[in-house]
């Protein structure tokens, strides 16, 4: 599954939504991955778009090689029914209430026309005892908890042997416990079945279930935490959890909120390259050098005023870069910027008095 610069713009009442602002994520086949954000940041748009319920306005969206952008009508409805399951929030978007949990599982097997018979009646059971809810196969979802119903749910999202499970705030509705047993199922049939899970949630504590979590952030992809297994000095399996911030293909990332706040970073930072990591800074004093700065002409030219906003500070040359503790020279190191430098200076050379010069 891959989404590349994938952009969604809704608009409403003549007022444009940026809902996707170029996200970019990549889930490999097998692969089970939670995407985690505050209400607004995109989630439920990626996975409309990723169901084929919704197209995105621009971007790249492929899963299993059907690519979703370009998708007419008739292969939309194939992969709809053959290439992904879909569990959502809501019970009632995932079973029929006056169906039996088996006849819920079986009737997604008869709309995509797949299994009949013998094969059939025995691939439901054998789906529904891997969600752990074989005894309840002839009960309808009334007479089923919230997690058994989630439970029965993403047995009709396997009916169809998906390559892609998709599921939307699958444990929204239930308290933590279930949520976590729920999770687990949904682990447990990513790892029987091989089939490639995401899971869009604002439930933080899902990192818990899956190795990969990435955090959307204002329609983007920002943070991702990886759990791995390692042992420790004892012996002892230990759980650790890393957050990374995602880098795109162009070299943009996002800085963590309280990292922001704590630094007062904003409008524009520093950067410099070190031996083994790059370098950010404030670029408040940036900021007081531009206001105080006036082109002794008094007339800026278009490339004078850019330069304003371009990322002073910002090395490539490692040799001239400082040490990890004090920020690079304020100087104006882009080409423009030192062009505009140098066209003020001779200006007030120029303009200086015969003695002065
Ligand atoms: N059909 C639509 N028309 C207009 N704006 C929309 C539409 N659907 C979503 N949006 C807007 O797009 C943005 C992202 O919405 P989305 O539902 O994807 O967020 P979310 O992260 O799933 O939020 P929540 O967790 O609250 O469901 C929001 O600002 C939302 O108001």
């Amino acid at each position: 599954m891959l989404c590349t610069d994938l952009v969604r713009i809704f608009s409403a009442d003549g007022v444009e939504v940026q809902a996707l602002q170029g996200l970019n994520l990549r889930v490999d086949p097998g692969e089970m991955v939670a995407v985690v954000g505050a209400s607004g940041s995109g989630k439920s748009t990626l996975l409309t778009i990723l169901s084929g319920l919704d197209t995105a306005t621009a971007g790249v969206a492929r899963v299993a090689g059907h690519d979703l952008l370009t998708m007419g009508a008739r292969e939309r409805v194939a992969y709809q029914r053959h290439t992904v399951g879909f569990v959502w929030q809501q019970t009632s978007r995932n079973l029929l209430p006056y169906l039996t949990a088996a006849e819920n599982v079986a009737l997604a097997m008869n709309v995509a026309g797949t299994l009949r018979g013998a094969a059939r009646a025995s691939r439901v059971a054998e789906l529904l005892e891997l969600l752990d809810v074989g005894e309840l196969h002839d009960r309808r979802p009334g007479e089923l908890s919230g997690g058994q119903q989630q439970r029965v749910a993403i047995a009709v999202a396997l009916a169809n042997a998906p390559q892609v499970l998709l599921a939307d705030e699958p444990t929204g509705e239930l308290d933590e416990a279930t949520s976590a047993a729920v999770l687990e199922a949904m682990r447990g049939v990513n790892e029987e079945l091989g089939v490639t899970t995401l899971i869009v949630t604002h439930d933080p504590t899902v990192s818990d279930h899956v190795r990969r979590t990435v955090q959307i952030r204002d329609g983007r992809t920002s943070t991702e935490v990886l759990r791995s297994t390692r042992l420790d000095e004892h012996g002892e399996e230990e759980h650790i959890a890393e957050e990374f911030a995602v880098l795109d293909r162009v070299g943009r990332l996002q800085l963590p909120h309280d990292f922001m706040q704590s630094l007062e970073l904003r409008d524009r930072v520093r950067l410099a390259l070190e031996a083994d990591h790059v370098g950010v800074w404030p670029g408040d004093e940036g900021r007081a050098d531009a206001a105080a700065w006036r082109p002794t002409d008094q007339q800026a030219s278009p490339d004078a005023a850019d330069s304003g906003r371009a990322p002073s500070g910002a090395h490539t040359d490692a040799s001239t870069a400082s040490s990890p503790t004090s920020p690079p020279p304020a100087a104006p190191t882009t080409r423009r910027a030192r062009r505009a430098e140098e066209r003020a200076a001779e200006a007030s050379v120029t303009d200086a008095p015969e003695e002065e010069r």
